[in-house]
């Protein structure tokens, strides 16, 4: 990746939307620091007509609308002239490929997208099919529109771009980078109603607290997520603690 900055141009009817990870927390520093950016094009700039129409009845009939091939070619034009070339156009809906980390990894590691945000029934199939590079999914279930989950994506990616997050290590520490939960965090107060906190985590043994991190974040993906588990090779110190969890857990 080096410090090439990540180009990000959205194809989006409510580019406003995009403010909530150009301007907040993590991604808006991103954009700040010169690491990410985001950049919007509206399909409805690239109307001819009165109305400025970017939507139409579907042929062979059915409920609502499907947005029109045109402006959304047009808007796609624009925003491969304004990123890097060699940019891959991806659009969001739930018939894509699964979201998950290793998908933000590899995603992290192209110098430009474009990301459409579909709104109404659907795009036109012809436009995916001459337009779109990759098709994406943020999880089984249907969304008003793709913005949202190209935020989440974004957001996604951001943090795994050098330089984004301050402490580095965290992000390769993520559990979820490891294919497992995340294990439990506590802060002061020591003594929060009447829990308290375990006490390795007050020890300063860094090596007892590292296996106690480790051991949760197992155990946590045992009872939570099975399915994730399966998917792990557990080396020898994994599969001991995570024993040693599991006989915990009739105590
Ligand atoms: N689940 C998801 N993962 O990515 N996107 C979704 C999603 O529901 N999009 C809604 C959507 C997508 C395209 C159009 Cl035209 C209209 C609405």
């Amino acid at each position: 990746m080096g410090d090439s900055v990540v180009e990000i141009s959205v194809i989006s009817l409510f580019p406003e939307m995009f403010a909530a990870v150009r301007d907040y927390g993590v991604t808006g520093r991103a954009v700040q620091n010169g690491l990410l950016s985001i950049t919007c094009c509206n399909p409805r700039d690239f109307t001819t007509d009165r109305h400025q129409t970017v939507d139409d009845r579907p042929y062979g009939g059915g409920p609502g609308m499907v947005m029109k091939t045109e402006p959304l070619q047009q808007a796609i034009a624009l925003a491969k002239a304004s990123v890097a070339p060699g940019a891959t156009v991806i659009y969001l809906s739930p018939q894509g490929r699964p979201l998950t980390q290793a998908g933000l990894a590899e995603l992290a590691a192209k110098p430009s997208l474009i990301l459409l945000a579909g709104r109404y029934e659907g795009v036109d199939e012809r436009l995916i099919d001459s337009e779109v590079d990759e098709e994406w999914s943020i999880g089984d279930y249907v969304l008003s529109g793709g913005e949202l989950a190209a935020m989440v994506m974004i957001d996604g990616l951001s943090r795994l771009l050098p330089g984004v997050l301050g402490h580095h290590l965290s992000a390769e520490q993520d559990s979820f980078a490891e294919g497992l939960l995340d294990c439990p965090h506590y802060t002061r107060p020591e003594h929060y109603r009447d829990m308290a906190v375990p006490d390795v985590l007050l020890s300063g043994n860094h090596e007892a607290i590292r296996r106690w991190r480790l051991k949760q974040s197992l155990g946590r993906t045992w009872l939570r997520r099975r399915d994730l588990l399966e998917k792990v090779e557990l080396g020898d110190e994994q599969n001991k603690l995570l024993a040693e969890f599991i006989r915990e857990l009739d105590d």
